[in-house]
């Protein structure tokens, strides 16, 4: 949906967050217009789900113990036709990589996003990461649109060059904001509002038009402040403040590439 939507009609965006990011990923989630909840408890899926426009998954501090508990979730939402985001941290650990393979196999997952390492995993590809991070370098074009070919989701890929790609269309924002790498959390905010932008249908437009929203408040932050603390406030403020207009003046102005 478009930001004036969302601004309209206040999605509950769903998020199965991990326990480092949640306050950061709840606040943006309501500045943007949206309404956030969090929860894991099994017994408030089915009504949370009913209630929610996306679910959101963050895999980042998943206990073993929960994965019946996740998968039950993602067919909750696939069966009420709910979108699934799917935020896999650190996916190419392979103590990580089993329960990502389990989930998947068992429910639909829409939307993929991850840094370049991470969606480098479901492309088969090999990219070097420290951690949650992605450090190394590679044609992250096609690394997306192969992820996209292999798991039949839309991939959202992060990083200095953002990819959105559904395996048929491929779109790149090609902007350069270092400090949007310095704050934990950044990736888990793009990941919810992925969701909350594709809370009335899932295109690879919602989600381009929610990685040009962070993009955007990123520039926009990165003129106003230069170190890690002030940039994370004034990012919730520009995202705050952002307009409609702006927003299609970004990604109509040469910031989005085929
Ligand atoms: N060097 C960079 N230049 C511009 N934007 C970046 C850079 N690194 C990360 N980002 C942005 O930060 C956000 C989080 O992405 P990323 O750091 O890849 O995720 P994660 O935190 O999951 O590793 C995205 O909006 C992405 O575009
Ligand atoms: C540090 C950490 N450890 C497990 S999840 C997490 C946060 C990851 O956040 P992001 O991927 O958005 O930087
Ligand atoms: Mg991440």
């Amino acid at each position: 949906m478009k930001l004036s939507e969302i601004k309209d009609k206040k999605p509950l965006v769903f998020n199965y967050a991990n326990y480092v990011t949640p306050q950061f990923v709840a606040n943006v989630v309501n500045v943007i217009g949206g309404s956030p909840i969090m929860a894991r408890e099994l017994e408030e899926f089915p009504d949370l789900v009913a209630a929610s426009d996306a679910v959101v998954i963050n895999s980042g501090t998943w206990r073993r113990s929960e994965l019946l508990e996740t998968i039950k979730l993602a067919q909750l939402a696939n069966q009420a036709g709910k979108v699934v985001v799917l935020d896999p941290v650190a996916v190419g650990i392979p103590s990580r990589s089993l329960p990502v393979v389990a989930l998947m196999a068992d429910a639909q997952i829409d939307i993929i996003r991850g840094n370049a390492a991470e969606i480098a995993w479901f492309a088969g590809v090999d990219f070097s990461s420290q951690g949650i991070d992605a450090t190394g370098n590679g044609d992250v074009r096609k690394i997306a649109l192969l992820a996209a070919e292999k798991t039949g989701a839309i991939i959202a890929l992060s990083g200095k060059q953002d990819v959105i790609s559904d395996g048929h269309t491929t779109l790149t924002i090609d902007v350069d904001v270092p400090l949007l790498a310095t704050n934990v959390g950044t990736g888990d905010v793009l990941s919810a509002l992925i969701g909350t932008y594709n809370g009335d249908g899932i295109s690879i437009e919602n989600t381009m038009r929610a990685m040009a929203t962070m993009k955007l408040a990123g520039v926009k932050a990165s003129k106003k402040v230069k170190t890690p603390g002030y940039f994370v406030n004034q990012l919730l403020d520009e995202l705050y403040l952002l307009s409609e207009n702006e927003l299609d003046a970004f990604i109509n102005g040469g910031g989005i590439h085929d």
